[in-house]
């Protein structure tokens, strides 16, 4: 099937606290593998991969950042012209929770787009020792208007969902991209109520 020429690259940052999986996620993601001994990031790793949302191709470049303070010199950089802010805690770890909010603090002050979608993730829910209901997730996410989700990145619960729901909400935020071909048409695909992924 050709899926057409690529509509724009968005940059996608992910930020949490060390530990909490945001490599083990994106990973996941981008080549569908799980390491139970994930090696901490190193100041950042990054990927480049593309997906197809309401029949439109967009390549993304996931920039993984370490939750280590030590590594974190360069956060102002980090977030430059990143339309799309995964934010992770780890629902077995109460302390990755209550630091949410200095998370925020820091989107808010260095994101350069002031529109970038933020997506709050609850990683690791296949694990039985929960800290932090999924009550508490939504009502921090609603409180600084984010996306909400619950994940896992061992067994894939949620994982393509954070990613799709993400970058739709982002396609569907036209001041957030390169919107220099008008041609494009969004929700071309027909018979999918608006390309809602199923989530
Ligand atoms: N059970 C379970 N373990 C997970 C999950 N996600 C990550 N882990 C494990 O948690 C540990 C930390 O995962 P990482 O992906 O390295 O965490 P990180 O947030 O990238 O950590 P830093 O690089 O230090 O910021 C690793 O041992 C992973 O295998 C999950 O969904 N379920």
């Amino acid at each position: 099937m050709d899926e057409g020429s690529t509509i724009t690259t968005l940059k996608i940052l992910i930020i949490g606290e060390s530990g909490v999986g945001k490599s083990s996620l994106m990973l996941r993601f981008v080549d569908d593998v799980f390491d139970p001994e994930q090696a901490a990031t190193i100041g950042v790793d990054f990927r480049v991969t593309s997906m197809t949302i309401d029949g439109n191709r967009v390549k993304l470049a996931i920039w993984d950042t370490a939750g280590q303070e030590r590594f974190r010199t360069l956060t102002p950089s980090y977030y430059r012209g990143a339309q799309g802010v995964i934010c992770v805690y780890d629902v077995t770890n109460r302390s990755s929770f209550e630091k949410l909010a200095h998370w925020m603090t820091e989107v808010d002050t260095y994101c350069t787009k002031e529109d970038a979608v933020k997506m709050l993730v609850a990683n690791k829910i296949d694990m039985p020792n929960r800290e932090v209901s999924r009550e508490e997730g939504l009502k921090f996410a609603k409180r600084h208007r984010t996306l909400f989700i619950e994940a896992s990145a061992k067994t894939k619960e949620g994982v393509q969902c954070t990613f799709e729901e993400l970058i739709e909400k982002i396609i569907q935020t036209p001041n957030l991209w390169d919107n220099e071909r008008p041609r494009f048409v969004l929700g071309q695909t027909e018979n999918n109520g608006g390309g809602s992924c199923g989530c």
